[in-house]
């Protein structure tokens, strides 16, 4: 197990409104598997994404990361969390338009430290891994879209995270694109990484192990069946 929820759940005040975003939530994500999240919009899916990504505290509850309590790190340790042990990957690719390709991917080893030497041999593997070698000189706006969505993935994977969390990933992409991109995610959860992907897609069940269902902030497992 990557993660874990122990009845966590979010709030949010704005003025004398409180809204629940999530309920309280008791869930784990296991590495080798590829979940899919979800669930109409406005429910709670990115909420539960962001909390699996250290990037908001829970309200109440418990949250587990990669054996961290979430709950006690400070703002300094869950940056340093998040960059060691996940990746991210988000509909609008969010590359840096001033960076070729590669220089996208090498960005988050920069930020960890990682030397030049090093740096270099991950980010040809990572590149390597989702296909995109020939094109790494380039910057973003030479890319189709799904070339973009596998360069961000060589970025989310090139620091080697346990756990991938992708909003959305297939919402820009053609149908090729999306097999392609589903396909390099399977593969990385074959692996023994953990994936968990927000999608409006149901398409997407084919690549999945399982799938749960946010709906009014609850989470509910799901039959792949199931999903539309
Ligand atoms: N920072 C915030 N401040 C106040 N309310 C928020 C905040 N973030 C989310 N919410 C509210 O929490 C609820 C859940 O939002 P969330 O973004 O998690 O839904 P979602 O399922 O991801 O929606 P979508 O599919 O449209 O992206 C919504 O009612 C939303 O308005």
């Amino acid at each position: 197990m990557i993660a874990e929820l122990i009845g966590a759940g979010k709030e949010y005040k704005t003025g004398d409104q409180t809204i629940v975003a999530l309920q309280p939530t008791t869930w784990q994500v296991n590495e080798g598997e590829l979940t899919l999240i979800i669930g109409p919009s406005g429910s709670g899916k990115t909420t539960l994404l962001s909390l699996l990504g250290c990037v908001i505290y829970p309200s109440y509850g418990d949250l587990w990361v990669d054996g961290r309590h979430i709950n006690e790190l400070n703002e300094n340790q869950l940056a340093r969390l998040r960059l060691e042990t996940i990746g991210f990957v988000f509909q609008g690719f969010n590359l840096l338009a001033p960076l070729s390709a590669e220089d996208n991917v090498e960005l988050p080893l920069k930020l960890l430290g990682v030397g030049s030497k090093e740096r270099r041999q991950r980010v040809k593997k990572a590149l390597e891994i989702v296909g995109m070698t020939d094109r790494r000189k380039n910057l973003p706006k030479a890319l189709s879209g799904g070339q973009q969505q596998r360069i961000a993935i060589a970025r989310a994977l090139v620091t080697e995270p346990k756990l991938i969390l992708c909003d959305e990933p297939t919402a820009s992409l053609d149908k090729d694109s999306l097999v392609v991109v589903m396909q390099e995610l399977k593969i990385l959860a074959q692996k023994g990484k953990a994936v968990v992907v927000v999608t409006h897609d149901p398409r997407l069940r084919q690549y999945a192990d399982r799938a749960i269902e946010v709906k009014n902030g609850m989470v509910t497992p799901i039959e792949l069946n199931d999903v539309q």
